[in-house]
This record gives structure tokens, sequence and C-alpha cells, in this order.
């Protein structure tokens, strides 16, 4: 059932979609409201602390040594059918962008996934793009920061190459970036200071 959006919520899906068209990404700020932000950074520490987040692969059959020169990350799914009312409310949120994107931009997204990532000081991720040679399912990428107070000494910008320019995203707290996962090339710049916080993930159609 399709339940009425409201207008916070619209503006910052408007905010999102129209930077998608106009500058091939979208950046909208306080996505989430400050006490969800923190508590979703907890939950990530807590995660990382039990041991759970893993390194990621950067293809399907992946090469152990060969990622590691391309990503340091560590990361841990959430679960779409999560417990936590805290991974609610963000699904339920992904879920509202997800319709709202295919009603108004007649997108076919039908699934989505995401997973909590932890670069530690010194890791980074290499300029890619996020689908996969051989499945092509990832439409849209989107990633929620989860830093507190993060500035530019601390590194760990998000910069995306696109066809006009070069630009460079602090991951702010509460910051969404929204790009096409199929065109837009991006990297990730190595953590300086302190670990670098964040939900990444795709809307997909499978
Ligand atoms: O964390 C970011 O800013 C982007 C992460 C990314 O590019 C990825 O996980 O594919
Ligand atoms: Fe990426």
């Amino acid at each position: 059932m399709q339940t009425t959006v409201n207008e916070l919520h619209k503006q910052q899906y408007e905010r999102l979609i129209t930077g998608l068209i106009s500058n091939e990404f979208g950046v909208c700020d306080d996505f989430f409201s400050a006490d969800l932000i923190a508590g979703l950074r907890n939950n990530l520490m807590q995660h990382y602390k039990e041991g759970t987040m893993y390194r990621a692969g950067i293809g399907k059959d992946s090469d152990y040594t060969k990622d590691k020169e391309i990503r340091r990350d560590v990361i841990c799914w959430i679960n779409e059918k999560t417990e936590d009312d805290l991974e609610k409310m963000f699904i339920q949120k992904m879920n509202e962008f997800s319709n709202y994107l295919n009603k108004t931009c007649y997108t076919s997204i039908n699934a989505f996934e995401f997973h909590y990532a932890y670069y530690d000081i010194g890791s980074f991720y290499k300029r890619h793009i996020d689908q996969f040679q051989t499945d092509n399912g990832r439409l849209f990428s989107f990633v929620l920061y989860l830093n507190d107070e993060w500035n530019t000494d601390d590194g760990g910008e998000l910069v995306l190459y696109t066809k006009e320019k070069t630009e460079t995203i602090l991951p702010i707290g509460g910051r969404v970036a929204f790009f096409k996962s199929d065109v837009t090339e991006h990297e990730v710049k190595v953590a300086l200071t302190r670990p670098r916080l964040s939900i990444v993930g795709w809307l997909k159609n499978v």
C-alpha cells in the first residue's frame, strides 16, 4: 500500500532526484534525525567490536590480494527483515524513496541492499563504478554517512567524476550521496585521522 509522503521527505527526495538529473549526483543533508544517525553509528560500532564485519570483494569472483589494493573497508549487510528498530526506520524510508522514484521517474526499482561500511584509518576505495560487469541489477547508489563532526582534515572524501566536473563530498553525518550505479565513477579518499563510517547500498531491478 502506498501511503502519502510527508512534505519534508518529499523535499529531500526531490533534492536528490534534481541533483541526479542536473549534475549526475544528488546530495542531501540531515536525511535522518541526529538521533537516528547516532543510533545507526552505534550499531555499526557494535558490529565492528563484535568482529562481525569483514572485507568485501570487488566483483563476483574476487581475488583477495588484488582487492586489497582497490578497497580496504570492512562491511556488514543489513537484513531487510531486521528486528532492530533503527534499521527498520532506515529500511522504511528506503522503501518510501524507492516507491517515490518509481512513481515520479518511472524507474523500475523492485529490490535494494544495504551494508554498514567501516573505513579504518588508512582505508580507501579506488576509483570505480558500482555496477558489476556481469550483473546490471544495481540502478542507483545511495550512501548515508554516520560520522560525528567530520571535517576536511579527516580526509575520507567521496570524489565523484562526472562528465562535467570532479566533485568532492565530505562524509558528514546525516548526509546522503545519490548517483547512478552504471555510469558515475567515484572513489573514497584515505580516511586520515579516524574511522569513516557509513551505510552504502543500491536500489535495484532484479
Ligand atoms: O562511502 C562512500 O562514499 C562510497 C562507497 C562506495 O563507493 C562503495 O561502497 O561502492
Ligand atoms: Fe562505489
